[in-house]
């Protein structure tokens, strides 16, 4: 079988230049001619030197001229600048689709100059092949289909999961983005067609976090879809029949995750886009069991709750007036909810209040309006964020946005709703009344038509001293008067990437809330305070690398501190518990892999 660490050794040398001369390593290959042409891991196209081609029996499949991985690398960038400029005027979903299809293409190639292309562009390809324009593929994805990526179980391979685990090729798995398409983006049940979520999700573990691209793997769960238009489809590709619910649903991802972790017991599984009954109920039930985290409350909570701290600091408060920030948050579903748990925990643990004191800042709105003890069939999962009528004054059950926001003037808007445009312009000119300095405006829902507003309209009504943050990547707004509105993005992929490389390097079986808050305070405290008193929140998506070595060095120490780091590789769990700080950091960094060309040698 392959070998998976042929890059490692190569890491180090290469990353200080950009094409670097240094000689990597060698890679075991166990196939010839066609056959290596045909595998996107090993394929180099024109890149394959004479000497291999003459080893590996590529003589005569190959044009003659040996382009280097330099030139391969240009021709790429010249066709995707091509494409941009033929494709100038045309409507957007046709020219993102356009630039999705050509990375697509090379990634299904060519895999190698794919993530090297992918790691170096990464501002300007992560909304191609992450959110928004992945809403869009799903959306689409039947009749973009083409071949496969990542594995299927469905209702139908009930009792075959832990057979068919093992039709998996790769001998080794490190991390798994699950999803059963239920809640994809603010987009709603997809279906079968959600598997564009984990696809999109690992490739920026491997973009920020350089996860190894041949130890992963994304699964799709087919359950059935409610989704009407989706069953009606002639091309869709997924089970024809309504999701199975309760006990016949659990009994499925059950069986799923034993097979994983029968055949890769350390195997690390990102939940992702589930709907919020099924989020919480499986986190509850495997978080203690398995290697597991759910992306869309925990990865989310983290990275808002940092927005949060930092907005604090944005009005040049100490971060201990977090406990008199007055927030209020839209959308009462697994994102919505997981923020709040972990902010009303930030603000008990500063305070040295209880929970429930720590819960009079906060207000939670769903598409009912506010959330009251008052409500009839109140949902289980908020009920311990709904307020008593006798602590606000002059609002009641299934109060609106712009009451509430109008009533407790708050210091942050944050939306999770899934609603594009919710905070329209009555809203945000309510916000001009908050009682902050810097009123900040988080409209986190993806993708781009899902965000609750856009950030031109957040600085039009709400003002140009706001904060803004959205889910979704916007351009900063040009005020016309030499000041700019900087726009935040504020989205889980800061820190589910570091969250899988920190567990998967500290050897930990399971993931703790003390290493996802130590993930969130490394975020929250990683911005200098001259860019955060200009609103500038999180750092720039150029580097995640470097955010996510740091956020995936705090998550490893706090499983040493836990005593569940049980060593990775060679690294015991004593040589982790020895490292300082910056050492573990090093350690986080020299473990990315890096893509380039190694010399490939033939082993029957
Ligand atoms: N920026 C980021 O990193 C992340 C963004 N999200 C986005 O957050 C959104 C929500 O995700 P989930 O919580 O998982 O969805 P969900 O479906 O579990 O929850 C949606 C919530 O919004 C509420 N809602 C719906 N219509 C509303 C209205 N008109 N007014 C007020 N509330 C309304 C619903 O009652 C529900 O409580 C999605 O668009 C998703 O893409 C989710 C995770 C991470
Ligand atoms: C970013 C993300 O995880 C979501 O929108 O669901
Ligand atoms: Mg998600």
């Amino acid at each position: 079988m392959w070998k998976f660490a042929r890059f490692v050794s190569a890491t180090k040398l290469v990353r200080s230049r950009r094409f670097s001369t240094a000689i990597p390593g060698p890679c075991i290959v166990h196939k010839r001619g066609a056959d290596i042409l045909h595998d996107p891991w090993f394929n180099k196209d024109t890149g394959f030197p004479l000497t291999e081609r003459d080893r590996l029996g590529l003589r005569g499949l190959l044009p003659p001229r040996v382009i280097s991985f330099e030139q391969q690398y240009d021709r790429f960038l010249d066709s995707y600048r091509s494409l941009e400029k033929n494709t100038l005027g045309q409507p957007e979903n046709v020219v993102s689709l356009a630039k999705w299809r050509i990375l697509n293409r090379l990634h299904d190639r060519n895999e190698t100059l794919y993530y090297r292309v992918l790691i170096d562009n990464i501002k300007e390809f992560a909304p191609i092949i992450y959110t928004p324009t992945v809403g869009l593929v799903c959306q689409n994805y039947s009749g973009l289909f083409r071949r496969p990526r990542g594995m299927y179980f469905s209702a139908k391979d009930k009792g075959e999961m832990m057979s068919m685990i093992y039709n998996w090729p790769a001998q080794e798995v490190d991390m798994i983005v699950l999803t059963d398409g239920s809640r994809i983006l603010g987009l709603g049940d997809l279906g079968v067609q959600g598997i564009g979520i984990p696809i999109g999700k690992l490739d920026v573990y491997v973009a920020a976090a350089g996860i190894n691209p041949q130890r992963i793997l994304p699964v799709m769960l087919d359950v059935g879809t409610n989704n009407q238009k989706l069953l009606g489809d002639r091309l869709y590709l997924g089970l024809r029949q309504p999701r199975l619910e309760g006990e016949e649903y659990l009994s499925i991802v059950d069986e799923f995750m034993e097979a994983v972790h029968a055949r890769w017991p350390k195997a690390i599984v990102q939940f992702e886009d589930f709907q919020a009954k099924w989020a919480f109920e499986t986190l509850e039930r495997y978080k203690k069991r398995f290697c597991m985290f759910n992306d869309d409350i925990q990865g989310t909570a983290g990275v808002a709750l940092a927005g949060l701290l930092g907005t604090v600091r944005s009005q040049g408060r100490p971060l201990s007036d977090f406990v008199n920030q007055k927030i209020v948050m839209v959308g009462a579903g697994s994102a919505g909810l997981g923020v709040l748990k972990m902010a009303i925990q930030a603000v008990a643990k500063i305070s040295g209040c209880s929970e429930s004191a720590a819960k009079s800042q906060f207000f939670l709105i769903d598409k009912n309006g506010l959330v009251t003890t008052e409500r009839n069939n109140l949902d289980p999962d908020a009920a311990p964020f709904a307020k008593n009528p006798r602590d606000i004054d002059g609002l009641t059950e299934g109060a609106s946005i712009v009451e509430v926001v109008k009533k407790v003037k708050p210091h942050v808007l944050l939306g999770l709703s899934g609603v594009g445009g919710i905070f329209n312009e009555e809203v945000l000119k309510a916000m001009r009344e908050s009682v902050s300095t810097k009123p900040a405006i988080f409209a986190m829902s993806n993708p781009t038509l899902n965000a609750e507003c856009t950030a031109i309209d957040a600085f039009n009504h709400a003002g140009e001293h706001i904060v803004f943050a959205s889910g979704s990547p916007f351009e900063n707004v040009d005020f016309g008067n030499g000041n700019v509105g900087h726009v935040n993005q504020a989205n889980n992929m800061y820190l589910f990437p570091g969250i899988g490389l920190g567990t998967l390097l500290s050897g930990s079986r399971l993931i703790t809330d003390g290493m996802l808050q130590a993930a969130a305070e490394c975020l929250a405290s990683y911005m200098a305070e001259e860019d955060v008193v200009q609103g500038i929140l999180y750092p720039s998506v150029n580097s995640i690398r470097d955010v996510t070595a740091e956020v995936g060095a705090a998550v490893l120490r706090a499983a040493v501190k836990e005593d569940l780091a049980e060593g990775h590789g060679d690294v015991g769990p004593r040589e982790l518990a020895n490292m300082s700080k910056e050492e573990t950091v090093e350690y986080v960094r020299h473990n990315m892999w890096f893509p380039v060309y190694s010399p490939l040698v033939h082993e029957k």
